[in-house]
């Protein structure tokens, strides 16, 4: 008994609540957080196993994150694997499952695809919000959620569950979100869709979780020819053709060269293009009756997405990373190729070449190759976990405290720590500012780019007013009268660097909504910047369009942010 009551209070030192469960090795702890959905209601940590000095626990112990969901354990899940290639209808079986519960949610690697899934539930009438790091699109009467995996709720009950791309949990970055869904939410039903890839690892991942696993696998519903030779001269290109490349400057490149020839006209597709203007662009491109007949895009449109593409081109098969420059993987070639003649468009049989003749044999390869078999999932400690470590060490700031965590954490073979080298960026700017541990983290796991030097002065500015006054006002930058559609690419670049900081303070806002008050202004801003920017795409982003009459007849901007509004309150 007074061992019992020496270790409750030693825990409530390091800021836990109450001891939820003892069972003999380990413990499961409640602590304060106010982090919505990073916090969780228990954390299962493990005693040392000398088990000497009861008090002494080992916050870097990671090797059971299945335990750090008690909501999801509680449950008997049945876990189905849809597995097979593109184009093979695994999305669109979860989906029907999905629509057919009381509630559900769908967990998607792109806003692009949580927004498909929305649209297609509501046509369907099933009520469905839309919840992105950035926005929260709520319908009357919804029990049916279609998020981005990071925001995936882990808390909530409900009666199914789709984490799409399940085979991501592999991915260097951001593989710890789609192990945090696989793990940590609660369904009666969970719907995994992917390639076959991650098979093995998924079951041995929850041999420990008591879920029942079955597998279901799917066949190609059309045909997709890699052709025997490459695209040869861009008057070879044709409608519903899509060109990929890789970095910002070549897709403009071919846009130009593809609308110089003066019969087709392009929407581009980009990372760092504003989420709703690529949805536009999409859009645009997909609809026939639209003049936009040829797509330009990065690896945007790479995973899922059900586009009006007849021929996927390759413009080059290899990219910068962010840390080097390599070839594609054999799983991103099949994935982008794999938008070529979806189901149920107009093109009833995909075809996917190259520009280059000498990257044909790369691209039959990969093709014909399955994709390497999964050896290992993301993983992040969460925040609480965190939390606990750093009062052992006070004194420290958060890079240290994450860097000597990261440096001592304690894994199972199944599991890698993810990458997080952006989240250190951002923890040696904050560390410098008089912030708690936990706003700290709030500004490192926001959606900032600190490559882009306009995107982290904005975290920076708003960090720092912060910490000095807890309240950051907002400015008015574009105000109607003396808006300007930008004419270079670098003006282009500039307002699209605005955007992310516009998006940064949204995001912000929904988590410290008192300290961040002009969400409204900020969401308003953010619809004229990403208008501006889908304005010089019309206007300067390639060739100008065929008909000048077109271009002489365009409205006002005025008038374009009043309809724009419109259609946000209608879309
Ligand atoms: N049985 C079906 N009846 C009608 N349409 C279908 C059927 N199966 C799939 N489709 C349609 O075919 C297209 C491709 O299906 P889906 O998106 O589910 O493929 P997927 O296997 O998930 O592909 P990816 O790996 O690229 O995500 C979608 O537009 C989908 O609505
Ligand atoms: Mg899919």
């Amino acid at each position: 008994m007074a061992s019992i009551l020496l270790r409750q209070r030693r825990v409530s030192a390091l800021g836990v609540s109450r001891i939820l469960q003892d069972n003999g090795d380990s413990l499961r702890l409640q602590m304060e957080s106010k982090f919505g959905t990073f916090s969780s209601i228990g954390v299962m940590i493990r005693k040392y196993s000398s088990g000497r000095d009861p008090a002494k626990f080992d916050f870097t112990d990671l090797t059971c994150p299945h335990t750090w969901y008690p909501n999801a354990r509680k449950k008997n899940r049945k876990v189905f694997l849809h597995v097979g290639p593109t184009n093979s209808g695994k999305t669109y079986h979860a989906l029907k499952r999905l629509q057919s519960s009381a509630s559900g949610i769908y967990c998607g690697p792109l806003r692009l695809l949580a927004w498909e899934v929305s649209k297609r539930l509501n046509k369907a009438k099933v009520p469905c919000d839309l919840i992105t790091g950035q926005e929260k699109v709520e319908v009357e009467g919804a029990k049916h959620k279609a998020v981005t995996v990071e925001m995936a709720d882990v808390n909530a009950d409900y009666h199914c569950a789709i984490v799409d791309e399940i085979q991501m949990l592999g991915c260097k970055t951001r593989g710890f979100s789609f192990t945090r869904a696989l793990l940590g939410i609660a369904a009666d039903e969970l719907h995994l869709c992917g390639d076959a890839a991650a098979v093995p690892l998924i079951q041995e991942l929850l041999q420990v979780t008591g879920d029942d696993v079955q597998v279901q696998t799917y066949e190609r519903l059309s045909p997709l020819v890699p052709l025997e030779v490459p695209l040869g001269s861009f008057s070879n290109i044709r409608t519903g053709d899509c060109l990929v490349t890789f970095s910002r400057k070549g897709i403009y490149g071919l846009k130009k060269k593809i609308e110089h020839g003066g019969k087709h006209l392009c929407s581009v597709v980009y990372g760092s293009l504003p989420p709703e203007t690529r949805t536009r662009q999409a859009t645009r491109f997909n609809d026939e009756s639209s003049e936009f007949d040829v797509l330009v895009a990065s690896d945007a449109i790479g995973m899922g997405l059900n586009l009006n593409i007849s021929r996927i081109i390759f413009s080059t098969l290899r990219k910068f990373d962010g840390f080097e420059r390599r070839d594609l993987t054999v799983s991103e070639i099949k994935q982008i190729a794999g938008r070529a003649g979806r189901y149920g468009s107009k093109f009833p049989e995909g075809q996917v070449t190259c520009l280059d003749a000498d990257d044909l044999p790369l691209l039959h390869s990969s093709l014909k190759s399955p994709s390497p078999i999964l050896e290992q999932a993301g993983l992040f400690p969460s925040f609480d976990l965190m939390f606990m470590y750093s009062r052992l060490q006070p004194k420290k700031g958060l890079y240290q405290i994450l860097e000597h965590f990261l440096e001592n954490a304690k894994l199972s073979e199944n599991y890698f720590i993810s990458n997080c080298e952006e989240l250190l960026k951002v923890a040696s700017v904050v560390d410098q500012l008089p912030l708690g541990l936990q706003d700290k983290y709030l500004f490192c796991i926001s959606p900032v780019d600190m490559d882009d030097e306009i995107s982290s002065q904005g975290l920076v500015q708003f960090a720092e007013n912060y910490s000095k006054k807890g309240l950051v006002r907002l400015r008015e930058i574009f105000t109607p009268g003396t808006l300007q559609v930008p004419k270079t690419h670098p003006a282009l670049k500039e307002l699209e660097s605005i955007h992310k900081v516009l998006e940064l303070y949204v995001w912000l806002s929904f988590r410290l909504e008192e300290s961040f008050p002009d969400h409204e202004l900020a969401s308003s801003q953010k619809a004229i910047c990403s208008m501006l920017i889908e304005e010089f795409l019309e206007r300067f982003g390639g060739q100008r369009p065929r008909s000048r009459k077109k271009l002489t007849s365009r409205p006002s901007l005025d008038s374009l942010i009043a309809k724009r509004k419109r259609e946000y309150l209608y879309d």
